[in-house]
């Protein structure tokens, strides 16, 4: 069994692959916590210190609980909370009856709050566990300790923290970057079947419907044929600036080819769609790109329909985005329903607007 993430995946989906790396960090981080502090309840035990002891056996409990859900379940046991609370009350508790030899464990304690929680509830708890610390270790030793304690345990989380940080937004990076297109900052296709899938249960458990525009510029190689690449690449550019402007945040936009781009448009119906993809095509048709670069754009549009899987229903508006290409281009068509569901909307190819064929 794989625990986190198929290879498969973890290959196409960059948001998902993270997901696994973050689920085996907090396995492996349990595994080792459990291993490392279950004999300490024996040790514990023996000297006498139950209070610990009960606090201890707690801990592997929890670990065992969090390694037994994400083997079986792929979920965290109580969203991972237990153990940071845990670690910080031993820690501290066994340094006040323990001394320097439970002051040891509150240092690997407060490093693994920051792989357990989000970056701003660590710094919470590091500063309240920090301070706690401080308290025991003024009572407990003498005053060059308290400040040496004091002041490593502060350093080391403060080191942990800058790590964390610089993690999480060379992860943030990293997932934009696998998962949108350079040129465009549009999304590419690593999501697609996510994003699709979502609207299809959506549609599947709540009726609420989606709909997907396909666009597709026309004759797009002879403007790189007659202007030259950078001049494509600064129409797709513009293109994607046009297209954004009529759409709403909720909405989602993809390249998904060289000028080809899909929008999914969630709570729409295929009426409504039609008439964004005819205001979508009259963007691009009503002025010249780069000032004297007349295009236009075939769509097509296609609203899910019960029980299709993501691939039906792109492979329905490709097809529509066919037809709406051999029709003579500059046009919207509506895709398809498949014969056992009831049509609402599906029509003829209608021009987008007067614009000729470009060039
Ligand atoms: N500049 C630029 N061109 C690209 C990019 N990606 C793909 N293309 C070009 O887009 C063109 C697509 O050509 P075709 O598939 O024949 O499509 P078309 O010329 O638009 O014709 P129709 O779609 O049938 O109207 C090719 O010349 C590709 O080289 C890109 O990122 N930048």
């Amino acid at each position: 069994m794989n625990l986190f993430a198929s290879p498969d995946t973890m290959a196409t989906n960059p948001t998902l692959a993270v997901l696994g790396f973050k689920r085996q960090l907090v396995y492996h981080l349990h595994i080792w916590a459990f291993i490392a502090v279950a004999p300490l309840v024996m040790v514990q035990w023996q000297h006498g210190n139950f209070l610990l002891s009960a606090l201890l056996i707690l801990f592997c409990v929890n670990a065992a609980l969090v390694i037994l859900f994400l083997r079986l379940r792929s979920v965290y046991f109580l969203k991972g909370r237990l153990f940071p609370i845990l670690a910080v009350v031993c820690a501290a508790y066994s340094t006040s009856i323990n001394g320097h030899a439970g002051l040891y464990w509150a240092y690997p304690a407060a490093i693994a709050l920051f792989f357990l929680l989000p970056l701003k509830e660590a710094i919470v708890c590091n500063i309240i566990f920090v301070s706690v610390m401080a308290v025991v270790s003024f009572l407990q030793f003498p005053e060059a300790d308290f400040w040496r304690i004091t002041f490593s345990l502060g350093l080391s989380c403060l080191f942990a923290m800058i790590f964390a940080w610089l993690v999480g937004r060379l992860q943030q990076e990293l997932t934009r970057l696998a998962t949108t297109d350079p040129l465009t900052g549009c999304l590419n296709r690593s999501q697609l079947a996510d994003i699709l899938n979502s609207q299809i249960q959506l549609r599947e458990r709540y009726e609420r419907v989606s709909s997907l525009v396909l666009i597709d510029l026309d004759y797009f190689k002879t403007i790189n044929d007659r202007w030259g690449h950078l001049a494509g690449d600064r129409v797709l550019k513009e293109m994607t600036i046009r297209l954004r402007k009529r759409l709403r945040e909720s909405d989602q936009l993809f390249r998904i080819g060289g000028e080809e781009f899909m929008v999914v448009l969630p709570e729409t119906r295929q009426k409504d769609a039609d008439t964004l993809a005819h205001q979508l095509l009259t963007s691009i048709s009503a002025r010249p790109f780069l000032d004297d670069i007349k295009l236009t754009a075939s769509a097509s549009v296609a609203e899910v329909c019960r029980g299709e899987t993501w691939s039906v229903w792109l492979n329905r508006a490709d097809q529509a985005l066919y037809d709406a290409k051999a029709k003579g281009r500059n046009q919207v068509v509506n895709a398809a329903r498949p014969s056992n569901e009831p049509a609402h909307t599906a029509g003829p190819s209608t021009p987008a607007s007067d614009t000729s064929a470009a060039i």
